[in-house]
């Protein structure tokens, strides 16, 4: 029996699914949802109605957050039309722990790339942090994303943010020449979850983990692969668990280029 803890949805998402009990299909590998027209079956509980079929039905579902970090509030909108239009905990977690660990981590002036950003929240937190940021996810959450970004930096004196396309795994090298772009943090958080793309993912992770980079991986632990991807991430590259946050089950890996 799978619990509501092990679901892969954020929790806003879950509630706004439990609200309108869709009939619709999850496509975990492009993390969109389709409409079927399947009967609900009443006996069976939400949650587990709600992982075999699910999605928005007609129009998208926008709702506004708000946040303070660095002493800035963030108003993040977002959309129940796709997971990277809503704040995941992972989220979260990066950005308390980025506020809180300014010295160990000073992005000021520091080249960021966050790959599967979302909403932007942690992108934002970054820019507010001093640092050159791209932000970059699938082309369908681009329009999402760059609005948050900007509406969030609107005057504000710091170095202006890049909102690109990157999808794991593809075209890195044509797109993202190592000869001309150099990462010293990588930002990640909540990229695995219910979805197949997780050896491009490592695949993006070790294009962009060169030597001097640090990737940082903010991520909810529910499912076996998850383990098995941190199994993963650890024979490659150097890393230790920074911060663990029981309330959400999300631990914060620290990966860096193994030493010889
Ligand atoms: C669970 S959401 C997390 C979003 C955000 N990082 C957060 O923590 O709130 C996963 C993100 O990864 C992105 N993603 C999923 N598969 C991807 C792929 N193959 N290439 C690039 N981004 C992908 C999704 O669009 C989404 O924004």
């Amino acid at each position: 029996m799978i619990s509501a803890q092990q679901l892969p949805f954020p929790n806003k998402i879950q509630r706004v699914m439990e609200e309108e009990a869709c009939e619709e299909q999850y496509d975990s590998e492009n993390c969109t949802c389709s409409s079927t027209s399947t009967e609900s079956n009443s006996d069976s509980p939400v949650i587990l109605k709600i992982l075999q079929n699910w999605v928005p039905r007609v129009s998208p579902y926008f709702d506004k957050e708000h946040y303070t970090y660095v002493g800035r509030q963030i108003v993040i909108q977002e959309s129940i039309e796709h997971f990277g239009a809503v704040v995941w905990p992972g989220a979260l977690a990066l950005s308390q722990y980025l506020e809180s660990n300014q010295e160990r981590f000073n992005l000021k002036d520091k080249q960021v790339l966050e790959i599967g950003a979302g909403t932007g929240l942690v992108s934002i937190v970054a820019c507010i942090l001093g640092a050159y940021v791209t932000a970059t996810d699938l082309p369908e959450v681009l329009e999402n994303l760059s609005f948050n970004i900007s509406s969030n930096i609107q005057n504000m004196n710091i170095h202006k943010p890049e909102v690109r396309k990157l999808v794991w795994g593809e075209s890195l090298s044509e797109d993202f020449p190592s000869s001309a772009y150099h990462y010293d943090f990588l930002l990640a958080s909540d990229v695995v979850y219910h979805h197949t793309a997780l050896d491009p993912l490592l695949e993006t992770m070790v294009y962009f983990c060169q030597p001097g980079t640090v990737l940082l991986w903010a991520n909810k632990f529910r499912f076996s692969t998850d383990y098995e991807f941190l199994e993963k991430l650890s024979s490659i590259f150097d890393t230790t668990i920074l911060a663990e946050f029981p309330e959400s089950n999300v631990k914060l890996i620290k990966a860096t280029v193994r030493e010889n």
